[in-house]
């Protein structure tokens, strides 16, 4: 890892938790437009960017919705990124990329090497077998698959784990839901603040 690592906290619904986010550095807010705990409406999600630098990229988050519904949903909440999960296509992501969004592919951590190859997204997202579980795996285990890559580690980060996941990783960035909650789908802003602050102390 080469510079200041890539944060993104993912699964925020309230103006409260977007603002800690933003003052604390992080460098993506994720809105899930799917079925969880953390689900918003593309309209509330274009609500809460609204006051979000542009400086910071907001992201919609999706399981297994097609590329279509997420470039609807996405255009609707005025995001500029697209994360998707669940099994996909390297049409996929041309489709998310031509429709102008900066695209996130999700895989997850004992996928098959095919799918560590570049597919011409702009991060790779390596996660636990379960998006948004809170579970955590070892870090260290796709390093080598995923060298020379963009991507971010995420499943079970918080506070106390992002910044050895990040030295055992070499992954370029984080992702966290779950380590910044105080219950399910519910943020706490104290802990999205312990996050980032622990997180950027990696640096180049
Ligand atoms: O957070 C969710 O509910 C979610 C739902 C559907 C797809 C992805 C989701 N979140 C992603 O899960 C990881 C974080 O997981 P954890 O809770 O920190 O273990 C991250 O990639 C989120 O973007």
């Amino acid at each position: 890892m080469s510079a200041s690592p890539f944060v993104k906290v993912c699964g925020l619904s309230t103006a409260q938790d977007v603002a800690a986010a933003v003052a604390h550095g992080a460098d993506a807010l994720g809105f899930v437009l799917t079925p969880s705990p953390r689900e918003v409406s593309p309209a509330l999600a274009a609500e809460l960017l609204s006051a979000v630098p542009a400086a910071v990229a907001t992201v919609a988050v999706f399981r297994s919705e097609d590329a279509d519904t997420a470039i609807r949903l996405s255009r609707q909440a005025g995001v500029g990124w697209i994360q998707l999960h669940g099994r996909r296509t390297p049409e996929d992501i041309a489709a998310v990329k031509a429709a102008g969004f900066h695209a996130i592919r999700a895989v997850r951590m004992d996928a098959g090497a095919s799918e560590f190859e570049d597919w011409g997204e702009d991060f790779l997202l390596i996660d636990a077998a379960v998006p948004g579980s809170g579970e955590s795996w070892d870090y260290a285990a796709v390093r080598e698959l995923a060298a020379g890559r963009r991507w971010l580690v995420a499943g079970g980060l918080h506070s106390g784990n992002v910044a050895g996941a990040l030295e055992q990783s070499q992954a370029s960035g984080a992702d966290v839901s779950s380590g910044v909650e105080s219950s399910r789908g519910v943020k706490d802003p104290q802990l999205i603040a312990a996050f980032l602050d622990a997180a950027k102390t990696i640096a180049g």
